[in-house]
């Protein structure tokens, strides 16, 4: 259920941080894209006789997608039967098909809007290069629009995916006056997401896909199942009013 004010109040007495910029993962976080990259792997694994796995998944998520593809390739054994580039080709078209189709995650408007009406600066740092985030969120301008500003994987200042802290540094450097990491609040699904943010040197909310092991989750400084269940005050930010 969703946090009132009410509920929030012990939390605001003794908040976790004082946070005052949010920055946003992407896929698997504010869009529900995760699974197509799953349905595409998997479809692709078959044509090898290989089986999908959520530990080869986990390392995969929120890289850049050079980065990812090698790990597919290494991990599931298809070195010499198909390099990380002929992975990237081969699931493209698919890709291409399934993005506009993307929803957003339960709870993620209600997040942003209400931060925007409370004036808290927002960015999107995701491991998508520019041609996917465009397809991915033709449908959802009015939500982008509201963000700062969006860091891609294939931005000149991100010289390594997640873990790499690159992609936040690069957000927080954006955002307008002298940002310091300990205000910024990063919320991930992906293991590397959340070492990146915490390597950082930022806080880390982690919403995580249920199938990925618990043993993914240290790390993050607060574990949800939903973005319904962020309580903003718990972090020193405004409560939700309804
Ligand atoms: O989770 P993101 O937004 O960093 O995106 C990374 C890849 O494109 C998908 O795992
Ligand atoms: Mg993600």
């Amino acid at each position: 259920m969703a946090s009132t004010g009410a509920d929030e109040s012990a939390a605001a007495a003794q908040p976790r941080a004082a946070i005052s910029h949010v920055i946003f993962d992407m896929d698997g976080l504010l869009l529900d894209t995760e699974g197509f990259y799953t349905e595409v792997q998997e479809k692709i694994l078959a044509r090898y006789s290989k089986v999908f796995d959520w530990s080869v998944k986990a390392k995969m998520m929120g890289k850049k997608a050079i980065e990812s593809a090698r790990i597919f390739v290494d991990e599931f054994g298809l070195a010499g039967l198909l390099t990380p580039e002929q992975f990237l080709e081969q699931r493209e078209s698919m890709l291409q098909a399934l993005f506009p189709s993307c929803i957003k995650l339960p709870g993620v408007l209600r997040l942003v809007h209400h931060l925007h009406a409370n004036g808290i600066p927002m960015a999107v740092a995701t491991g998508s290069h520019k041609s996917h985030f465009a397809l991915k969120t033709q449908n959802h301008q009015e939500m982008f629009s509201l963000m700062h500003h969006v860091v891609m994987g294939d931005d000149p200042e991100v010289k390594a995916g997640k873990p790499s802290p690159d992609i936040f540094l690069a957000a927080m450097r954006r955002f307008e006056g002298n940002v310091e990491p300990s205000k910024c609040l990063v919320f991930e699904d992906a293991p590397s997401g959340v070492a990146a943010a915490k390597i950082a040197g930022m806080s880390a909310v982690m919403v995580p896909d249920p199938r990925l092991d618990v043993s993914y989750h240290k790390g993050a400084d607060q574990v949800l199942s939903s973005l319904l269940d962020f309580k903003p005050s718990e972090w020193g930010l405004p409560p939700f009013k309804e």
